[in-house]
């Protein structure tokens, strides 16, 4: 059996070593003379899944290691009776730390004393914005949330906003599938009259899809006084990005916010599980038995420490966006087509980022609430 996979899948020999021989290929300029002779593909987001790349190939299955399907032609897939498989919730503890770990740069960077005197107006409510909805409650913000589709489904007991309540909030982060049909779709969600809503103390993130925001909208609303400020993970056009909206905004990042190590060596083992049972094998492999010790596994926190300092160290030890923020900005030049191959080098090589589940804080004689709040997070607590 031939397994075609995108070669920036983690642990691929791992996983499907004794499954069938694996060829790695370029994910960014895969072509049909790539798989013609696979049984099984294996992508990330950044492969074109359709009708040009698999007509009169052998491939039976299609696994995405990502939470998003958006280059996927699923209508396709079905037609030509191809098993399609993504991965969904695997990165999406990943994309929740990114944007708290933004939250506390931009607290700190207001001068707020609490971090969650801030309101967040979540805009797509599933895993992600789900997940980062439950960690932002239990820390005590003022969370609003937003998502159309599950309004209209009156599902459970979650009340939702529509979103321009929603972009009232201080902070609004967008966590939308990218659509273009049905009746939300997300293509330009965010345009010029969104966009003018916005005043200058709030902060908008997209760690979505670039293209949920019109970006030469946002270009004009960066022109006009009293611009918001922006945080953005994910571009129009990846990778091929706008340099002067890198320039422009705040924090820029390389479409990385699901990077965890976690949330990749998920988004592998979810695809293992989905062929192994379409293959009719047995599921052996786990991720947790392929993710290394941390390098960073413990800090301490004493009575002295301050319950804002406190979680801003922990915080950013695991994860610092500003980092990811200066490697882009550093390759920002040269041509188009160099500034793209910069782009999907800083993503190919990613350095090892850990969840904040790998790190144990210690803490000696501090209060409850810091307890709670490092739980909240995710950190394991040793006291
Ligand atoms: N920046 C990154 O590294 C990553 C980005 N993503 C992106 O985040 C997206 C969301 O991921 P999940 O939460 O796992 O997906 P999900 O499918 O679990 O949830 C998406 C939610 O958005 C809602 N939604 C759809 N249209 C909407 C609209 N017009 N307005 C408001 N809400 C709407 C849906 O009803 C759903 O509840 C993915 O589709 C992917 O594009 C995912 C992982 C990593
Ligand atoms: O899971 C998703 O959806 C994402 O956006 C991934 O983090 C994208 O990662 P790549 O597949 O582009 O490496």
């Amino acid at each position: 059996m031939l397994i075609v996979a995108d070669e920036n899948i983690p642990l691929l020999d791992s996983f499907f070593g004794d499954i069938g021989e694996i060829r790695r290929v370029s994910g960014r300029t895969m072509s049909n003379a790539d798989v013609r002779d696979a049984d099984i593909l294996l992508v990330r987001s950044v492969t074109r899944v359709n009708r040009e790349l698999l007509e009169s190939s052998r491939v039976r299955f299609v696994g995405t290691t990502t939470i998003g399907t958006d280059h996927v032609d699923l209508d396709w897939l079905e037609q030509a009776g191809i098993r399609f498989s993504a991965a969904p919730g695997c990165n999406a503890n990943s994309v929740a730390e990114y944007v708290l770990s933004v939250l506390s740069l931009h607290a700190e960077r207001r001068g707020l004393s609490d971090w969650s005197q801030l309101s967040v107006g979540i805009v797509g409510v599933g895993n992600v914005g789900g997940e980062l909805a439950h960690k932002l409650e239990r820390l005590g913000f003022d969370v609003r949330l937003c998502d159309p589709p599950r309004a209209d489904r009156e599902e459970g007991d979650q009340e939702f906003v529509a979103l321009e309540e929603a972009m009232k909030c201080d902070v609004v982060s967008l966590h939308t599938p990218l659509t273009r049909e049905g009746s939300h779709p997300t293509f330009h969600m965010i345009g010029q009259a969104e966009l003018e809503t916005l005043g200058a103390n709030q902060l908008l993130i997209n760690a979505g899809r670039g293209e949920v925001i019109d970006s030469s909208a946002l270009l004009a609303r960066l022109d006009q006084g009293n611009a918001p400020t922006f945080a953005l993970d994910v571009w129009e056009q990846e990778p091929r990005i706008h340099p002067e909206l890198v320039d422009r905004v705040w924090l820029a990042t390389p479409h990385i916010a699901g990077y965890s190590l976690e949330g990749k060596v998920q988004g592998t083992e979810m695809i293992y599980q989905a062929l192994s049972q379409f293959l009719g094998l047995p599921v052996r492999k786990k991720a947790g038995q392929f993710l290394p010790e941390p390098a960073l596994s413990k800090i301490s926190f004493t009575s002295s420490a301050q319950e804002e300092d406190a979680i801003r160290i922990a915080l950013r030890a695991c994860y610092d966006p500003r980092r990811d923020d200066a490697r882009l900005r550093n390759v920002m030049t040269g041509s188009l087509e160099e500034r793209g191959a910069a782009f999907d080098r800083l993503r190919r090589d990613y350095p090892v980022r850990r969840e904040c589940s790998s790190l144990k804080i210690q803490l000696k004689g501090t209060s409850k609430s810091l307890q709670d709040s490092f739980r909240a997070i995710g950190f394991k607590l040793k006291i």
